[in-house]
């Protein structure tokens, strides 16, 4: 009897907090946000009505087809946050004189040691960032230029073991399909990281996986995949973290309910010790007295050779949100350059005469400061970062206690807010037929001029992506590379790369065959 009284009074607390105070709240309408229209029926009452639309895999495509649709520039996606689609909200939100902080959902998915990346309070921000600038400037990065050239060297090696012959016909047989692009590229960016980060040689090209060891805090030591838990992970959290209140609850339910999300859970918890063992494998040649030039030693010590004398938790901390957002973005980034190209014949015909001109025939890494300033090589990359930004999604800030106004209404204190990238990549205005994949559009320099405030793949202002001069170098490097040496084909023209959007946009196989290209 006391059982069922007791489950009486759960079952009736739990509906009163989910049903009945929302819709209070929402009639009450303590911070005027009924004004603006919902994005969907029941986003005035409860966030998972947003759970639901990032869990149909691509969150900013829907958000702004729905306000291109309504011709709303704010609509209401829960309770308490607003998505903006106009340009001007950029400089509101994301800017550099913006009030606007990061969100709750950085602060709810941060570890013990907050990071660049999940850091709030903006001195604590301004003084990592500080530690980190100095190894981020470009000067440093080009004497680094070795470090990506060492590991591109490697992928060369193992596309050239997966080279057929010529393609004879329109499409190419299914057995000649040996590449997926997508899996060895990550590989790729997998080893340039580590190699540049934390000096780690990996030897995941060799072996042509993922799986690496990973070491738990008490030493422990097993193994695991590295990529695989890093998608893991970002796929069920990015689709569950929209109601901070009630995060806790969903990540337990999803956790021990039997479903995708489960398995989701078990494969990305490894990911913390991937990285960790990276970076305790640093420490101990450290320790040994290994003098090695790369992000951890950055950490270590300032320019004149100072210690920084940072925590050891947030050194790991620091070291791992690097090691995270320096891989699978730039991976992506190639991933839909090369897809781009390869459905775009005519650019990529430009692009290779433009790398035929300054490359030898026998080069096989470009070297940088031979492509670094092609205007044509940089107009594909930042065309296909537009067309469709590794980061797509909203990046959500939150307005401070005394409000602000973004694309000129007031919002209230305390309020999510978001513009995704997607959006601000596709306004007619200053990307004229924004669907188009068109490189041209960059070669005229007041036209770049013009288009570049709102072109943010890399986000802007003070919380700018630290690492775009590093991803550029990789990615003008490593494309410029591919071009000169290879020819490639896709399975059919209209083959379609699967796409995912979590916080990146997770990308699945992209088989092609490669083959030499005869150069003269
Ligand atoms: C194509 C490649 C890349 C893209 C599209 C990209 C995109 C972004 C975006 C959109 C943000 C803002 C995130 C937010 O506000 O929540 C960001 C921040 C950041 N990115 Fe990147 N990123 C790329 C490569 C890299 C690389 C290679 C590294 C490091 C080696 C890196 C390190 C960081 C860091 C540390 C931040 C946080 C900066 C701060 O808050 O001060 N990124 N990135």
């Amino acid at each position: 009897m006391l059982g069922y009284v007791a489950l009486a009074a759960v079952l009736s607390t739990t509906f009163a907090y989910l049903i009945i105070r929302p819709i209070v709240l929402n009639l009450w309408d303590p911070k005027g946000l009924r004004k603006f229209p919902n994005h969907r029926w029941f986003s005035a009452i409860t966030d998972f009505q947003h759970c639901h639309t990032a869990s149909q895999g691509f969150r900013s495509k829907a958000l702004y087809e729905a306000h291109k649709e309504r011709g709303e520039p704010i609509l209401r996606i829960g309770p308490n946050s607003l998505s903006f689609c106009g340009t001007r909200a950029i400089k509101d939100i994301y800017g550099h004189s913006t009030k606007c902080i990061k969100d709750d959902n950085y602060t709810i998915l941060s570890g013990s040691h907050r990071h660049l990346f999940d850091v709030v309070d903006k001195p604590d921000h301004a003084r990592k960032r500080r530690v980190l600038s100095a190894a981020f400037a470009i000067k440093n990065l080009e004497k680094w230029e070795y470090k990506v050239a060492y590991t591109a060297e490697r992928l060369f090696k193992a596309l050239d073991e997966r080279c057929t012959g010529p393609l004879k016909g329109a499409l190419p047989d299914p057995e000649d399909l040996t590449v997926d692009f997508n899996h060895w590229v990550n590989l790729w960016t997998i080893e340039a990281i580590n190699y540049i980060a934390v000096s780690s040689r990996m030897d995941l090209l060799d072996k042509g996986t993922d799986q690496v060891i990973a070491e738990k805090r008490d030493g422990t030591i097993y193994r695991a995949n590295y990529r695989l838990s890093m998608n893991q992970m970002v796929l069920v959290q990015s689709v569950w973290v929209w109601d901070y209140a009630l995060w806790p609850w969903a990540k337990w339910l999803t956790k021990i309910i039997p479903s995708k999300y489960g398995k989701q859970w078990k494969d990305g918890e490894t990911f913390d010790d991937v990285l960790y063992h990276q970076i305790a494998e640093r420490l101990r040649r450290y320790l040994k007295g290994e003098k090695l030039d790369d992000f951890f030693s950055c950490m270590m010590e300032d320019k004149t050779g100072e210690p920084n004398n940072l925590e050891w938790g947030e050194i790991v901390s620091e070291i791992s949100a690097l090691l995270n957002a320096g891989f699978d973005t730039t991976g992506i980034a190639m991933t839909h350059h090369l897809d781009l190209l390869l459905k775009h014949p005519q650019h990529l015909e430009t692009l290779r005469k433009e790398l035929d001109g300054v490359l030898e025939p026998h080069e096989v890494i470009a070297p940088y400061d031979k492509v670094k300033d092609l205007p044509f090589l940089r107009a594909v990359i930042d065309e296909s970062l537009r067309v469709i930004p590794p980061t797509s999604a909203g990046l959500p800030r939150r307005t401070p206690k005394e409000g602000a106004s973004i694309l000129g209404e007031w919002i209230p204190g305390d309020t999510s807010v978001n513009m995704t990238i997607y959006a601000a990549h596709r306004d007619p205005e200053i990307f004229p037929v924004p669907e188009v994949f068109n490189p041209h559009r960059w070669m005229d320099p007041d036209d770049r001029r013009r288009m570049e405030p709102n072109f943010i793949p890399f986000s802007t202002g003070s919380r700018g992506c630290l690492g775009r001069n590093i991803s550029y170098l990789e990615q003008i490097m490593l494309l410029a590379s591919l071009v000169h040496r290879y020819e490639f084909a896709l399975p059919s023209p209209s083959f379609v790369v699967p796409r995912f959007e979590a916080f990146n946009m997770v990308l699945g196989p992209l088989p092609i065959k490669i083959w030499r290209r005869t150069l003269k």
